[in-house]
């Protein structure tokens, strides 16, 4: 029973997790694997610094390549963020023949296939479950679970940080910066919040999921992104209105073999099971061909949830190295790549305008959706107190991103519409 001796890269929100379990759950994990799991070395930025837990001091290093070069450690455990350096580590590790573990989805939806591609030439593992949705086992249900079925589409909140905020300014009216800095305090947060808010970490995320449903090469550049930093109270306040929640929610979907990806603030319809996924929990719902409707809800970030994953991988690791099984391919994103244009992308909007309140002005702006063929759902006109002017909201059938791009730009040169004031797609 020679112990598995892991190098750990980071000892921050994560990686502390990553600890508290190792040690904690010792005797259960080793009786799985069959071995005791040590972390041998631990990478950290500054070895003075305070921690919340006693590591052994002589584990510390500030150099993140005294770990990779370590030759008495089997697998590297990645927990520090970062994108170029921390690939030329798990680089050089899987070059000296090391296992990955990583939470790293910048890494991952940057660089994932060029690391999986190494892995393969060296015959080892990199396994990245923490990366999605962190405590909710997505990459292995998708790999694994839906291996026999074909996946039409995936629809997550995979950002817990953004439903944090919209939770607490739904359902407590708080202000957008109150929210975010208690985010970055509980540890949801990345480093730069602004990935956070602004959809590019559910983007990130969204690319790895979407590659893997689809079996195509989904790149980040691929996922439309619009973040939540411009959703405000009133638009929640309409939302609930008329019976929808405001989620930040990822996209992936696919009809004869196109696809879209996208990121977007989404009026989600109640009764749809994502609709309550409410705080930093997240969700992802998969429909496939065969099996329907399903549904995977947990935490998404935070020390012990995400820490979770990342144990569970590294459990998998050396499970395989038992076996002699690692680098076994996975997944093969083996279809070529077919993006879907804005004649094919389609989907239900909300839109809320501000306009003159005076005769005529309904017909004129349903006439102009007419004449680009969208159809409407719904249409309500109220008078703005504040204002000399009108309300109008206006829910869409499903209409094409062409039509419904062709209907605002007109509205820009519409006299009686004084501004357009939000455009959400609808879902559920
Ligand atoms: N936080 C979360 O809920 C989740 C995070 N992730 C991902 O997990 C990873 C880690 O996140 P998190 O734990 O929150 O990050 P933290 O910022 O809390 O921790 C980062 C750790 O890495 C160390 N570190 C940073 N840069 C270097 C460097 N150049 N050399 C050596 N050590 C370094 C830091 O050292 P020091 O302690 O000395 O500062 C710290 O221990 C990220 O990729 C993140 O996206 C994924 C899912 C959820
Ligand atoms: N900042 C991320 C952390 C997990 O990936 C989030 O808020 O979800
Ligand atoms: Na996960």
């Amino acid at each position: 029973m020679k112990p598995v001796k892991v190098g750990l890269l980071g000892l921050g929100t994560v990686g502390t997790g990553v600890v508290r379990i190792v040690e904690g759950h010792q005797e259960d994990l080793s009786s799985q694997v069959g071995s005791p799991i040590i972390i041998e070395k631990i990478a950290v930025k500054n070895s003075d610094k305070a921690r919340s837990i006693q590591v052994d001091k002589a584990k510390l290093t500030e150099d993140p390549w005294e770990v990779i070069r370590d030759p008495e450690i089997d697998v590297i455990v990645e927990v520090m963020g970062g994108i170029e350096d921390t690939k030329a580590y798990i680089l050089e590790g899987l070059e000296r023949g090391k296992h990955i573990v990583t939470a790293n989805k910048d890494l991952m939806a940057l660089h994932g296939s060029e690391i999986l591609a190494k892995a393969q030439e060296k015959q080892c593992d990199v396994f990245y479950e923490a990366s999605v949705a962190g405590g909710i086992p997505i990459i292995r249900t998708l790999i694994e679970g839906f291996s026999s079925d074909r996946i039409l589409k995936i629809m997550g909140i995979v950002n817990g940080t953004t439903n944090f905020i919209l939770t607490k300014m739904s359902q407590e009216g708080a202000s957008y910066e109150d929210v975010l800095e208690e985010a970055q305090k509980l540890g949801y947060a990345e480093a730069d919040p602004t990935s956070d808010v602004e959809g590019l970490d559910a983007a990130r995320k969204m690319a790895i999921l979407g590659t893997l449903g689809f079996r195509t090469n989904v790149e980040l550049k691929d996922v439309s992104v619009r973040g939540i930093s411009q959703v405000s109270k009133e638009d929640i306040t309409y939302a609930k209105r008329l019976g929808y929640e405001m989620k930040l929610l990822g996209i992936a979907d696919r009809e004869d073999e196109h696809v879209s990806i996208s990121v977007q603030p989404t009026m989600v319809r109640k009764g749809h099971p994502i609709a309550s996924v409410s705080g930093v929990y997240n969700a992802v719902y998969v429909y496939g061909e065969a099996v329907g409707e399903t549904m995977f809800y947990g935490a998404g970030a935070g020390e012990m949830p995400t820490a979770t994953s990342v144990v569970a991988d590294l459990v998998a690791v050396i499970k395989n190295l038992k076996l002699g099984v690692n680098g076994l391919k996975a997944i093969v994103p083996y279809k070529p790549k077919k993006l879907k244009n804005d004649e094919q992308i389609s989907f239900k909007n909300f839109i809320l305008l501000h306009v003159d309140d005076k005769a005529g002005v309904l017909a004129r702006i349903t006439q102009v959706f007419a004449e680009f063929g969208v159809s409407l759902e719904s249409v309500v006109q109220q008078p703005n107190e504040l204002n000399p002017e009108a309300e109008i909201i206006i829910v869409t059938h499903n209409a094409t991103k062409a039509s419904m791009d062709k209907v605002l730009q007109h509205f820009e040169g519409l006299a009686v519409i004084r501004k357009i004031k939000s455009v959400y797609r609808v879902e559920g």
